[in-house]
């Protein structure tokens, strides 16, 4: 008999600050980043069958069915348990791609949640993470299910507290490809490591993004959204783009702001969550 889950969350994330500190011999980049999850997600429903097929049973424009991190996402887990458990996989994008969210990799890392519990192969949070890193440096934190201070390239994570803000994003409808902001020749790579005891407050509200100077260079769309909204705050790129976001105390004050955000964008607020919504499923 299908086992289903429907209407299962995939939240954004957005990078509050984010800094490079070095390159891996394999040409991965070592980051500091602190991950803060927002109350704006994809949502999936996964319904099981018993002839081992992984079916994505909605067209994603752009992304072919076998390329998709959801497909990718569900046959890793079926390879990594021996599980003959298939599953019909409906997905609602919200989150544009190439904005920085890490809607893609949200949406596998709901996946691994769901069908670890579905098919009752029985993976631990942190074997979930491993086989996350496999699909994306960002996945682990989505399965990790706490806001968090991350190193390495984002697999070393460390629960952080964060304040209960509202944040004002701006989509400024252009998709980034993070491994070319990640090429480029004028990326810097030397930001001063901090320690985790310094983190603090001022990393959270004014927060720098290492990627935001190679990102507006190429795409003039993000540096015009970046000072439009910095009229408010500090505005700055969240992953490596090309969404921008200013942070607001409460939700009348990120009201007004989205209310005065030219037409031409796609805009919308969205709250600090404080774990992600699928962290108890087992
Ligand atoms: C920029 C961030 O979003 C910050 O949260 C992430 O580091 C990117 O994570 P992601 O989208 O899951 O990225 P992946 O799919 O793993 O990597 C895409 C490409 O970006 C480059 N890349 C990514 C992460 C990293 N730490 N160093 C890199 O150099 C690599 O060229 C890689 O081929
Ligand atoms: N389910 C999916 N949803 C979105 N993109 C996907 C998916 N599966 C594969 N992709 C591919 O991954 C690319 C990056 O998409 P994603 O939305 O994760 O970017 P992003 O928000 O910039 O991520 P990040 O913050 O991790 O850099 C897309 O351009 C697409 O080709």
């Amino acid at each position: 008999m299908a086992r289903v889950l429907h209407n299962c969350p995939a939240p954004a994330k957005l990078n509050l600050f984010l800094h490079v500190t070095g390159r891996r011999a394999d040409g991965y980049h070592l980051l500091q980043t602190a991950f803060q999850l927002i109350d704006r997600s994809d949502s999936l429903d996964f319904d099981t069958r018993d002839d081992g097929v992984i079916l994505r049973t909605t067209a994603v424009a752009g992304v072919e069915h076998d390329s998709d991190l959801i497909v990718r996402a569900a046959r890793l887990l079926q390879q990594a348990t021996g599980s003959n458990n298939g599953a019909n996989i409906a997905v609602r994008k919200n989150l544009p791609m190439g904005g920085g969210l890490g809607g893609g990799s949200s949406d596998a890392a709901t996946t691994l949640l769901a069908l670890n519990y579905l098919w009752q192969t029985g993976l631990s949070r942190s074997q979930l993470m491993a086989l996350g890193l496999q699909l994306g440096a960002d996945v682990p934190f989505f399965l990790f299910g706490h806001n968090a201070f991350a190193e390495g390239v984002g697999e070393q994570l460390m629960r952080i507290d964060t304040p209960d803000h509202w944040f004002v994003v701006i989509e400024p409808g252009v998709s980034i490809p993070t491994a070319a902001i990640f090429a480029s020749s004028e990326l810097t790579r030397n930001s001063k490591p901090v320690k985790m005891l310094d983190f603090s407050g001022a990393y959270i509200r004014n927060g720098r993004n290492d990627l935001q100077a190679v990102a507006t260079k190429l795409f003039p769309a993000v540096a015009e959204a970046i000072d439009w909204l910095g009229q408010h705050g500090t505005a700055r790129m969240t992953g490596s783009g090309a969404c921008v976001f200013c942070a607001f105390e409460t939700r009348d004050e990120a009201e007004a702001v989205l209310a005065s955000v030219p037409k031409k964008w796609r805009a919308w607020i969205a709250r600090a969550l404080d774990e992600h919504p699928l962290s108890h499923l087992q």
